[in-house]
């Protein structure tokens, strides 16, 4: 098993945010967080990138209790995308993409070097290399971080050759936010690839339609608890969107693919008059 979480709970101040949550995760799959705002998605992810140690319950990776584990150790094996980095100083986009690889040391060999040549090319954010990171767009940004977690995790600049069964862990945080949807596509595709290369891909997505393509299995959470989990046709009715989102939705089969479309009405209701577009539906 390469990631076993068992009964974890956290509190933060006074309050529980996680309560007893529970799951495990294989080497190749490519896992799904989904759940409302406050749900405890980002602090369960966090609790996994041993952000919180006084958790209680236990993390294992790869059969070893996180908490056991050096810094340094972990840093090798995974690496995270985390919601909101704030950078201030001026760095480069090449710099913040070479951050990837000072968890193997400081300085940057010629194969770091190479490495991060390679991501800077897959997130396409070549062209911006010497820019300010300060300055780039909201979703030029995210592709610069997925392009710093991909350059911490890759051993040689090839996604297609190396075997990471085992021996690494990509934990993201809502990592398409502010990207259009070709890169949105490109970086699902992309964890998707890690995924088949043996690395195990944690992600927390708010997409319906992103989660229904990529996740090989879905988990939801509500209220701080696991809600369900399961296969995307297991996770995706309208019983459990409903129970965890408040939201009726209809699941259509999609006519060309093999995973579910998850289409809203305009919200009426939510207010006290209906929303515009649900006033005239017949
Ligand atoms: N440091 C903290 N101290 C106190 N409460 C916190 C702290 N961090 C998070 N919380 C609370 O814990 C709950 C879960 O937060 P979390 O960020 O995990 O939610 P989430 O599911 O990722 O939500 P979102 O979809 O908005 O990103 C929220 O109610 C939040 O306000």
């Amino acid at each position: 098993m390469m990631l076993s979480v068992k009964d974890i709970s956290l509190q933060l101040g006074k309050t529980t945010i996680l309560d007893k949550v529970h799951f495990n995760a294989q080497a190749g799959e490519l896992c799904v967080i989904m759940g409302a705002n406050g749900a405890g998605k980002s602090t369960l992810l966090k609790v996994i990138a041993g952000e919180y140690p006084h958790y209680t319950g236990n993390v294992a990776i790869k059969d070893r209790e996180l908490r056991s584990m050096p810094v340094k150790e972990q840093a090798a094996v995974r690496a995270v995308l985390s919601q909101q980095i704030m950078l201030t100083q001026p760095f480069s986009v090449e710099e913040v993409v070479g951050m990837g690889r000072f968890v193997y040391g400081s300085g940057l060999s010629s194969s770091d070097k190479e490495i991060v040549s390679y991501a800077l090319k897959v997130m396409q954010v070549q062209h911006l290399r010497e820019r300010a990171y300060t300055t780039l767009s909201g979703g030029q940004k995210q592709r610069v971080q997925m392009a710093r977690v991909l350059a911490q995790l890759l051993e040689t600049p090839d996604l297609h050759t190396a075997d990471y069964t085992g021996r690494k862990m990509l934990l993201l945080d809502e990592p398409v936010t502010g990207m259009d949807i070709l890169h949105q596509q490109l970086s699902l595709q992309l964890a998707a690839t890690l995924a088949s290369r043996g690395v195990l891909v944690v992600a927390v997505l708010h997409d319906f339609q992103l989660a229904a393509a990529y996740a090989s299995r879905i988990l939801l959470l509500k209220n701080g608890t696991m809600y369900a989990q399961g296969t995307v046709e297991e996770m995706l009715t309208p019983r459990h969107i409903k129970d965890c989102f408040g939201v009726d939705v209809n699941v259509l089969e999609h006519p060309h693919y093999n995973y579910p479309l998850v289409v809203t009405a305009a919200a009426a209701g939510l207010f006290q008059s209906p929303a515009p577009k649900a006033i005239n539906v017949s």
